[in-house]
């Protein structure tokens, strides 16, 4: 999607591994296998894809494999099997934990039942270095789907998905191929003024030298917390990377997700990425019906559309600054700081 000059890439990897994840009531279980060291390499099956898919995901043959395309940092290829299709990523240059990272926020999704995203069953090292990720294959539909089906289901996702662990997410991942810090935080203002827009601010200095952006920024940032009084706020599960191409609809008309960023945070959140994700005016009255409206949101809105615009910023460079400049000294101006 081109987007003021630039193109936006929506693409989520993570870091950091999965210890534990349960299991969601299908037979195939999720399992990440971890051989990092060149020993462990040495007994690695030559096709840990094939071995899986005919032993654990219960194909007796594999009947086509065939590339998929949309992606832009890994190799999509669709598995045609006896036991059904399976869709893999793989990735010559990262180690499993990025996928590992992956599992986990769909997984996590996967487990509120409420909007479908693809079951994660795999994630392993490739003999030859890289890894790859296994997980149920979805046929697409035609059309996009239902935008108050999306809205609701969204909301039903986040209604669901509750942390008792704070703000934050059990492992680091990426927006896009930023880093995302997702340290476990009790305070919601404080996680999204550092770990989210301070860590923008923090590369944009870094990488351009830009002291301006990151002041100002700065500022912004200590003051944020009087647009949150008297909100009500809980770690909801949040998509974290939610624009038009990780969206998407099933044969049946019923919404997907993919490629996620997760963490648990505030909802509102959610619509940071929604200046190029095409939500409608029936997304949000449906998503207003499960999770209602909280006072002060529109004042909020171009905060969390920030932390995007930053992030933009620092991925493909100067188109995006101002963008995120005048959102800062709007939200600035708006209050007095
Ligand atoms: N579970 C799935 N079943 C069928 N097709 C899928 C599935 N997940 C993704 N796809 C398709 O494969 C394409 C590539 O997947 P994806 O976007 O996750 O790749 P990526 O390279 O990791 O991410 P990015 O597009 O952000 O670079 C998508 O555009 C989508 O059309």
């Amino acid at each position: 999607m081109v987007l003021g000059g630039a193109v936006h890439v929506g693409f989520s990897c993570f870091s950091s591994c999965i210890s534990s994840l349960s299991n969601g009531g299908l037979s195939r279980k999720f399992s990440s296998t971890k051989l990092h060291k060149p020993l462990a390499m040495a007994s690695m099956s030559n096709d840990p894809i094939r071995e899986w898919i005919l032993s654990e995901g219960k194909a007796t043959e594999i009947s086509r494999i065939s590339p998929v395309g949309g992606g832009c940092i890994n190799l999509a290829t669709r598995y045609d099997t006896d036991a059904g299709s399976f869709f893999v990523k793989t990735n010559r240059n990262i180690g499993p934990s990025m996928f590992d990272g992956e599992a986990l926020g769909l997984n996590a999704m996967y487990e509120t039942r409420t909007i479908r995203v693809p079951k994660p069953f795999k994630v392993g090292s490739l003999p030859t270095g890289g890894s790859y990720i296994i997980m149920e294959f979805i046929e697409f539909g035609a059309s996009r789907s239902n935008q108050s089906e999306l809205g609701r289901k969204l909301a039903e996702m986040h209604k669901a998905g509750k942390s008792n662990k704070g703000f934050g997410f059990d492992v680091d991942n990426t927006i896009g191929s930023t880093p995302q810090i997702n340290t476990w935080t009790s305070d919601w203002v404080e996680f999204y003024a550092e770990h989210r827009l301070g860590y923008q601010l923090k590369l944009a200095r870094q990488q351009y030298g830009d002291s301006t952006i990151y002041e100002r920024g700065q500022r912004l940032a200590k003051n944020i917390g009087s647009l949150f009084e008297g909100v009500v706020i809980e770690p909801c599960l949040l998509h974290g990377d939610l624009w038009s191409g990780n969206i998407t609809s099933d044969r049946n008309g019923e919404p997907v997700i993919l490629d996620p960023a997760c963490y648990y945070g505030h909802n509102e959140a959610e619509f940071g990425m929604s200046w190029c994700a095409g939500f409608g005016g029936s997304f949000y009255i449906a998503y207003f019906e499960v999770m209602p409206k909280q006072p002060g949101f529109e004042k909020r809105r171009d905060l969390y559309l920030l932390y995007h615009y930053l992030n933009h910023y620092n991925l493909f460079g100067s188109s995006y600054r101002s963008s995120a400049m005048s959102i800062i000294d709007d939200c600035l101006l708006m209050l007095k700081a």
